[in-house]
């Protein structure tokens, strides 16, 4: 199909039950898109396949020869534990992973780099605090710290800005956008609309089967959202259905 990440009649389940169901697209070289649909509509389970953490039931993703370092990923907060010891500068540090191995040690430059990334997303000086005394806004600003060290060719975010102030989206929208004029390829789960429509030029709409997939204005119709919602509802009422629990 052409694209850096091509997605090929995908099909993944959880149970049986499909979270995503024959999708098929592709994901061009540097092309920054939305991945947006109701709750429930596969958008996590779409994004961790393309990853690698989860297996189609039928379907591939074709990554084209990209290793693993040559895509990141960040998983929705709410997956991460934060009550680990540890803090900002070392986590930071773990974007280094793929350069200096787990046994390797991180050389003065490296260091001048974390800080350099650091700096970069408005925490100079936080180095020090442990992640757990960190609000989440400046959480998510770590982590975007990292993936500037990680320095991957293909980003995957599962809802960036989920219970994140304005303040800090707009400085992690900037840094996206920065991506994307370095000819990144960035993939992000979204839900507020506005935001796509301001900052996405693609948009994957998903409602466990794909409803558009293309530029932003031609996808995020109010004709589409709406098919999007009640085919989403559907899968619900069916899962209801064949489980015995009320809608
Ligand atoms: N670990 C799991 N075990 C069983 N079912 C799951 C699991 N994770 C997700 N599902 C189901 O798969 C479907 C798709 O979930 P997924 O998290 O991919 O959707 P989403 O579009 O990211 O949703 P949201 O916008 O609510 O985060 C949902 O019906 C969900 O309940």
């Amino acid at each position: 199909m052409g694209g850096i990440i091509d997605v090929i009649d995908l099909t993944v389940a959880y149970d049986r039950q499909p979270a995503v169901h024959h999708v098929s697209g592709s994901f061009a070289r540097g092309s920054l898109t939305a991945v947006v649909g109701p709750n429930g509509a596969g958008k996590s389970t779409l994004i961790k396949t393309i990853v690698g953490l989860m297996n189609p039931s039928t379907g591939r993703v074709e990554r084209h020869g990209l290793g693993r370092r040559a895509i990141a990923y960040l998983p929705q907060q709410a997956e991460i534990d934060r009550s680990f010891p540890i803090n900002v500068a070392d986590t930071v540090a773990l974007g280094l992973w793929n350069e200096i191995g787990l046994w390797g040690s991180i050389k003065p430059k490296g260091w001048k780099r974390i800080a350099d990334a650091l700096a970069h997303v408005g925490l100079e000086g936080f180095g020090h605090h442990p992640i757990a005394a960190l609000s989440a806004g400046q959480f998510q600003r770590v982590l975007f710290a990292r993936l500037l060290l990680q320095d991957s060719a293909v980003i995957l975010l599962d809802e960036p800005f989920a219970a994140i102030d304005e303040r800090t989206t707009a400085d992690l929208l900037a840094i996206i956008h920065h991506w994307h004029e370095e000819g990144r390829t960035v993939i992000a789960v979204l839900h507020d609309m506005e935001q796509v429509r301001q900052h996405f030029p693609q948009t994957l709409l998903m409602a466990r089967e794909l409803i558009g997939w293309g530029a932003t204005s031609q996808v995020l119709t109010d004709e589409a959202l709406r098919r999007a919602r009640a085919i989403a509802q559907g899968w619900t009422n069916n899962h209801n259905h064949a489980t015995g629990h009320a809608a």
